[in-house]
């Protein structure tokens, strides 16, 4: 199953037509997730926060400093600290932005928060947008725009390596996100090892369960797109009977069958959000 075939597109820019207000329904139902036309998200992402994040040619990048130099950091989260179902440890580093947190004694390098920076400017052109076109394709009677308990955004940069994977065989084990929706946007790596779960497949409604039962489909990283994902938020707000919220994981490039997967590390950027005021 492809996932062009499964996952439709919306492009923002233009009127949804009939067929693609149809088959939003049925893959916010059966994957939770769909495909956005972002090409300023994805240009800014590969051409400068990644590169600000991984080493790139002779600069180094974020992930690159001093484990000492991180862990005092502003919205840094080491190796392994975040925990799947308060249990499973994720085998990655995230530097968080616009997290309210602790104040710690350094903040990112100046050039990677401009990056990311320019990034949330591209986003916030969108963000209205894209709440106000999903309460149309649902047709939703809850009003998602113009909720102040829903209007929250957080930005975190991922970075999966595999040297320190040892025996795992995934970068995220299958969970769901907390919030409404999440946006990742990700390197032009076709397949970099990211999977849904294909929710009619299984009875189970734990992310566990659907971990170990669903069958799930792989999600290339297209260009000029990121994939959008449902949260247990979203679910909760609009009913299961609408929107589901999706279960993912990623793969380690060890374990994902696409030879063309030879990269050890991986970066994505996540932008967990509400909806805005207006
Ligand atoms: O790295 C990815 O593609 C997925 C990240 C993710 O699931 C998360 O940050 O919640
Ligand atoms: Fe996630």
């Amino acid at each position: 199953m492809s996932t062009k075939n499964c996952l439709p597109l919306i492009d923002l820019a233009t009127k949804q037509s009939p067929s693609t207000i149809s088959s939003t329904q049925t893959a916010l139902h059966q994957f939770g997730a769909f495909r956005l036309v972002a090409p300023k998200l994805t240009q800014q992402c590969l051409h400068s926060v990644f590169q600000d994040a991984r080493a790139f040619l002779s600069a180094r990048g974020f992930f690159q400093l001093p484990t000492q130099v991180k862990e005092k950091t502003r919205g840094y989260s080491a190796f392994d600290s975040e925990l799947v179902r308060g249990k499973t440890p994720i085998p990655k580093e995230t530097v968080y932005f616009n997290k309210k947190g602790a104040e710690n004694e350094y903040s990112p390098p100046l050039g990677f928060q401009c990056s990311v920076e320019a990034l949330h400017d591209e986003w916030t052109n969108l963000r209205s947008q894209l709440f106000s076109t999903l309460s149309s394709i649902l047709d939703s009677k809850e009003s998602l725009i113009g909720t102040p308990s829903l209007d929250y955004e957080s930005l975190g940069v991922n970075f999966y390596d595999s040297d320190r994977l040892g025996d795992r065989v995934h970068f995220s084990p299958a969970h769901m996100d907390s919030g409404t929706l999440t946006i990742l946007v990700r390197a032009r790596e076709a397949c970099d090892g990211l999977e849904i779960a294909d929710l009619r497949t299984t009875d189970k409604l734990d992310s566990e369960g659907i971990g170990l039962d669903a069958s799930f489909i792989s999600v290339p990283a297209l260009p000029d797109e990121v994939i959008v994902l449902a949260g247990t938020r979203l679910q909760r707000l609009l009913g299961r009977s609408k929107v589901r919220a999706c279960v993912h994981r990623v793969r380690s490039p060890t374990q994902t069958s696409c030879n063309r997967c030879i990269a050890n590390d991986r970066l994505s950027l996540a932008i967990f959000c509400g909806p805005p005021m207006k």
